[in-house]
């Protein structure tokens, strides 16, 4: 994502919500940037985020989560995509009243079907399903909470809930 600038729309959601995918296809029919911070943390540190919980452990990596989505907030045009634990940081959450926020929802099926059972993620390591549906309780409030548009995804192709996006967003200025 290039040129300075608040983000046009950041996406939330829990993993699986389809926020890079959708993202990435919000930015191409707005014709602007994209970005997304689990990719800038692993240009950055040149590991892959499951690496880093492995090998630095979570709290390592939720701090870099933080400083790079401040960073990310303040200077990245276009569309922003977030992990999807980046909402757990008051910081964060504090800085992202004043963007347009976009929550994609996802059920509990999907969800699973869509992170795969043999991922290998640290944070759904044992019973994936219920990894899943215990991170969607803990956090579905957070996102619901901080959106300014939510938009449900489950059964939906990636282009149709971007041009949904695309849509919301005219009618909804920051
Ligand atoms: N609407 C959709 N319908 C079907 N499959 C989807 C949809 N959106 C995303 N997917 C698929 O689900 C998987 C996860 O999508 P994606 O990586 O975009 O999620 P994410 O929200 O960015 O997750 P994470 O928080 O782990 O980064 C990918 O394989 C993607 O192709
Ligand atoms: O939901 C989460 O806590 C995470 C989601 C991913 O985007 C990554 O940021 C990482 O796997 C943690
Ligand atoms: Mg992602």
């Amino acid at each position: 994502m290039t040129g300075a600038g608040a983000p046009r729309a950041v996406l939330i959601g829990t993993m699986g919500a389809g926020k890079t995918t959708v993202g990435r296809l919000l930015a191409e029919r707005l014709g602007v940037g994209f970005a997304d911070t689990d990719e800038l943390i692993e240009e950055q540190q040149g590991k892959a985020v499951q690496d880093i919980f492995v090998e630095d452990g979570e709290a390592a990596f939720r701090a870099l989560e933080r400083t790079t989505v401040a960073r990310a907030l303040e200077e990245q045009a276009g569309v922003l995509s977030l992990g999807g634990g980046a909402v757990l940081d008051p910081s964060t959450r504090s800085l992202l009243a004043a963007h347009q926020v976009v929550f994609l929802r996802v059920g509990l099926a999907e969800a699973v079907k869509r992170v795969g059972l043999g991922t290998g993620r640290p944070l759904l390591l044992g019973n994936v399903r219920a990894r899943v549906k215990q991170l969607l309780d803990e956090r579905t409030p957070i996102y619901a909470g901080l959106a300014r548009i939510t938009v449900d995804t489950d059964g939906r192709e990636p282009a149709e809930i971007a041009a949904e996006i695309v849509t919301a967003l005219q009618g909804d200025t920051p």
